[in-house]
């Protein structure tokens, strides 16, 4: 029997998962907030690791190893390693390309090391899984010096809840991982899609950060380069205040008003047509990628939809897929609305591909690849 502390260390927050791996049973879960700031949980992530081996009490003495979400491995992590001096040195080293995510999590891994001494740690990449993509795919269209000096290529984010989810649906569809194309939309506050051929990524939506691709909670996607340029030149905005423009004052958030997609179709099915013409872009750019990793999959045995918003909103699912009807994508009503939670088929039986609903479990899965790394 293995047990494993997962550990997903914001900037501001340490959230963390006591799961035991044979049963998938977790143990115990919770949340640290406001590191850092006046009232806040903790002064600092070691201290914040401190509270939370206190909350865990008796059970902290059964942890057999610590497995760490890493958001950006860069290219020199392909798969789960054993956490080494070198290797936080390897994720210090592409923290630039991260710099929203990787220090955070970083400092999760030094403190949990200095707390849980004892045990192995794991560092799992968001990017691991996306590192099959081809370099066609993966390769933007600059100067090839400047791209390979400053590590400028499509990545890929989310890559463990996209590998969990495709075995999932494999698993609904009782038919082997290797001989299916999928199309995955993780829907959350980030959100992605990838193309996945026989259990591999051949592309994604997000890039060398997880700014590129859908519409987010807060996050523009895909636009014209030339924006920034633009938005520089003629509103005086700095490189930082485009950052933050484009991270945290756009998508959903900056078309609509509203952060949290519950309140947008609240505010969208009351006749608020910010909310309606929000939901439009973002629907539209989700088919988008549909009909682009149809085409670059050259055949399609099933769609499926994950994370907050693809887990939860059968309206939103619907809205999507409604206008696909002209590649054999359809969701059945009573199939896509009816209350469910597990892995669940939307689509009516027969012809085209499946349309699936299939509830990711991000700690789950790096629970399970540390415990397979440590053994
Ligand atoms: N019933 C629902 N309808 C629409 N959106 C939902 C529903 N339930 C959850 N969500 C949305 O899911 C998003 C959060 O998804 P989640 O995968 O938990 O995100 P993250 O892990 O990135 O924080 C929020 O925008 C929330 O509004
Ligand atoms: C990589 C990323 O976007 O993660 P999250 O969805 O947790 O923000
Ligand atoms: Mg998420």
């Amino acid at each position: 029997m293995m047990r494993v502390f997962v550990v997903n260390s914001g900037s501001s927050s340490i959230k963390y998962q006591l799961i035991d791996v044979d049963s998938a049973e977790v143990v115990l879960a919770g949340l640290l907030e406001r590191l850092g700031e006046d009232g806040g949980d903790a002064a600092d992530h070691e201290h914040g690791m401190r509270v939370v081996l206190d909350r865990l009490g008796d059970e902290a003495a059964s942890i057999d190893a610590v497995g760490h979400r890493v958001v950006h491995g860069g290219s020199a992590f392909t798969e789960p390693v054993l956490v080494s001096d070198d290797v936080v040195a390897g994720i210090e080293a592409v923290s630039e390309l991260a710099p929203l995510h990787n220090p955070a999590n970083l400092a999760g891994i030094r403190a949990a090391r200095t707390v849980l001494h004892a045990v192995p740690h794991v560092a799992v990449f968001d990017t691991a899984f996306h590192q099959s993509m081809p370099a066609e795919a993966y390769t933007y269209a600059i100067d090839r010096a400047v791209a390979e000096r400053h590590g400028v290529r499509k990545y890929g984010f989310h890559g463990t809840s996209h590998e969990f989810v495709a075995r999932g649906a494999a698993d609904l569809l009782g038919r082997p991982l290797d001989e299916l194309t999928l199309i995955v939309l993780h829907l959350g506050n980030g959100a992605s899609v990838a193309a996945i051929d026989s259990g591999r990524s051949i592309d994604t939506s997000m890039g060398l950060t997880p700014l590129q691709g859908l519409v987010m909670g807060t996050r523009s996607g895909d636009l014209d380069p030339a924006v920034l340029v633009h938005l520089h030149r003629v509103a005086g905005l700095s490189v930082d205040e485009l950052d933050t423009l484009l991270n945290t004052r756009s998508g959903i958030l900056g078309l609509t008003g509203h952060g949290d997609m519950r309140d947008v179709t609240d505010a969208a099915a009351g006749g608020d047509a910010l909310a309606e013409a929000g939901l439009a872009v973002w629907a539209h750019r989700i088919r988008h990628y549909i009909g682009a990793y149809l085409a670059q999959l050259g055949g399609l045995d099933a769609v499926v939809f994950t994370a907050g918003v693809g887990e939860n909103s059968p309206a939103l699912r619907a809205r999507v897929i409604d206008r696909l009807g002209h590649l054999g994508l359809h969701v059945d009503p009573f199939l896509n609305e009816r209350a469910a939670r597990g892995p669940r088929i939307i689509s009516p039986a027969g012809e085209g591909p499946a349309v699936l609903v299939v509830p990711t479990n991000e700690e789950l899965a790096i629970a399970r690849a540390t415990a397979a790394l440590v053994g």
